[in-house]
This record gives C-alpha cells, structure tokens and sequence, in this order.
C-alpha cells in the first residue's frame, strides 16, 4: 500500500476553554483532490496550521507523506505547501524577490525556470518585478498560491484560495491547479463556495465544532444526503401545503423526493385537487443542500 499524503490522528486543539479540535482523524491519499468544509470556527484553518506546524496540537499526531509534522518538521514542511487564508507579505520586496526568499528558506538556488513558469501559469509573469505593496488583492492572492509552490510539493493545502478573486482569475487558478493535481500532487481545498468544491473534489469532509461529522466521496455525499426537488408555483399554495409541500423562495412551494417516479403521481394530485398549477421546475441535488442538512443533523 502507498503512504497516505495525509495522516491525521486523534488531533486536538484547545484555546483556553474553546475546543477547536476535538478529535480528528482523517487519511488522504497521495494523488487525491480533497475538500475540507465546515461553516466559519468549525476548525479547519486550525487543522491546517497543525499540519504546517504553525500550531502545536495538545494530542493526536499529523504525518505528510509519512513525515511527523512535530518530530520530524522539516522533511514534513518540504513536502508541503500551503496557501494561507490572510494576506500577510514584506511590502518592501518584489513578486520575483519574494519568490527567490522563499525558494531559499528550503535551501534551492537557482529557481527562476520553476519560478517563471508558476507565474506564467498565474498570469503574473507581467507582475514580477512589482513591489508588493502594488499588486490588487486578487494578484497578492496568487502570489500566495506562488509561493506555496516554490519546492514542488507533494502536497498542496490551499485555505480559500479563491475569496476575494475575480471569476476569470478563479477560473485560471483552478486551471492550474488542476493541472498540478493531474501531475500527480495531492490537493487539499477548504471553500466556502461549495459549488467549487463539488466540481473539484472527489472526496469532502465536513467538520464542525473541530470535529468530521460527514467525510464521503462527493458523489456518495449527494447520493446519501440530498434529494430532488420539485418546485411549483400554484393559484392555491395552502393546497399544496396540504399535500406536503413546503415554502421555498418567494411563492414556490417545494415538494422533496428520491426518485423521478414520483413527480407524475404528485402532479396528477396538484392537478385533481385543483391547485392551479402556473409554473414547476426541477432541482437536483447539491453540495449545498447536502451541506445545510449535514450541518442540521450534525
Ligand atoms: N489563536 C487563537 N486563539 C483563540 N481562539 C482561536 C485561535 N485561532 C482560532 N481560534 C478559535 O478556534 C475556532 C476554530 O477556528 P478556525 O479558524 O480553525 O475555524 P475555520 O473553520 O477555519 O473558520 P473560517 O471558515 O471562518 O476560516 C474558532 O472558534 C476560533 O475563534
């Protein structure tokens, strides 16, 4: 069997009398695109600075590519690279000094082939040599992506990489990763745009309260959690009221169900009841939906 990219086992995390992390455990496996979900203070920034070794956890241990992130930092910290979620740069340096600073902390000279090919990927190529101070949000945002990457990690954790960049360079920066994660790294994604996270990740887990509540691969999670819907908008909601239907967005009323066979029987009973159908449209499952019941039931 391969190494697992990630370990993670039995962490915890207290801040005075908050329990951050209460207990988790989690294996990824090298080559897979990973999602880490939960509403805000579920823990995951805190679980990631954990496996960068920004955080010492109280118990549990966290290994990268087999490597102790506490025992045996620096071959862990090698293998890693992470995108941090806050904007924290020396306003002093250029995009391409910062680039070579950072490629120097893991002691590699003579970077800049890697290094201009990461900015060209992250359109930056025409930014390099600006000061920092200089550069939008969105582009101080890629050069974060940049310079996670400055040592080819195996493994790449990127802590809502996207908040705050426009939708082409959202776009592009997906492009890249992607490509990366077809490269072979092992991506791990936390989000708030759980459209993004459907689209791109082949298996989530959800925390909250610093605990894994849900942890699937994206298509089970859809499978298990959500349902169709029918949405219909009626002359006489209470009758659909009546037959089950819940309010939705402004005058729809929505009917839940699992299987396409049950649409026509519903139908025919709106039409016999004499509802007054005016309009219907059907929804389909997703990471949304699976995330606010997960979140409910939890
Ligand atoms: N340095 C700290 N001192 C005290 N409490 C902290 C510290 N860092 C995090 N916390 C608390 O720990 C909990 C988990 O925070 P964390 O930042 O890990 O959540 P998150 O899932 O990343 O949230 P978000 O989606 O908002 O980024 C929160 O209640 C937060 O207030």
């Amino acid at each position: 069997m391969t190494l697992p990219a990630i370990r993670i086992s039995g962490v915890t995390k207290r801040y005075g009398a908050l329990q951050a992390l209460g207990g988790v455990d989690l294996e990824i496996e090298q080559g897979e695109f990973f999602g880490l979900l939960g509403p805000n203070g579920a823990g995951k920034t805190t679980l990631i600075s954990a496996l960068a070794g920004l955080v010492r956890p109280d118990g549990g241990t966290l290994e990268v590519m087999g490597h102790d992130v506490v025992s045996d930092y620096r071959n862990a910290r090698r293998r890693l690279g992470v995108v941090p979620q806050e904007l924290v740069f020396d306003p002093f340096f250029s995009v391409r000094e910062m680039l070579r600073i950072q490629s120097g902390y893991f002691g590699i000279r003579g970077n800049d082939d890697w290094i201009d090919e990461i900015l060209a990927n992250l359109d930056l190529t025409a930014k390099a040599h600006q000061n920092m101070r200089a550069l939008s949000g969105g582009m101080k945002r890629r050069v974060l992506v940049a310079q996670a990457l400055v040592h080819r990690p195996p493994v790449i954790v990127l802590d809502e990489p996207t908040a705050g960049v426009d939708v082409e360079l959202r776009q592009g920066l997906w492009q890249f990763i992607r490509k990366l994660n077809r490269d072979g790294h092992t991506i791990v994604l936390t989000t708030h745009y759980l459209e993004e996270a459907e689209t791109l990740c082949g298996r989530i887990a959800m925390l909250k309260g610093g605990r894994v509540v849900a942890l699937d691969s994206t298509a089970n999670l859809l499978q298990r959690f959500a349902t169709h819907t029918l949405s219909v908008r009626v002359e006489r909601p209470e009758i659909a009221a009546s037959l089950g239907g819940v309010n939705g967005e402004a005058g729809w009323m929505e009917f839940a169900f699992e299987s396409y066979h049950e649409v026509e029987p519903l139908l025919a009973r709106l039409r016999e009841t004499g509802a007054g159908l005016i309009e219907m449209r059907l929804g389909e499952p997703d990471l949304e939906r699976v995330f606010v019941e997960v979140m409910h039931s939890a």
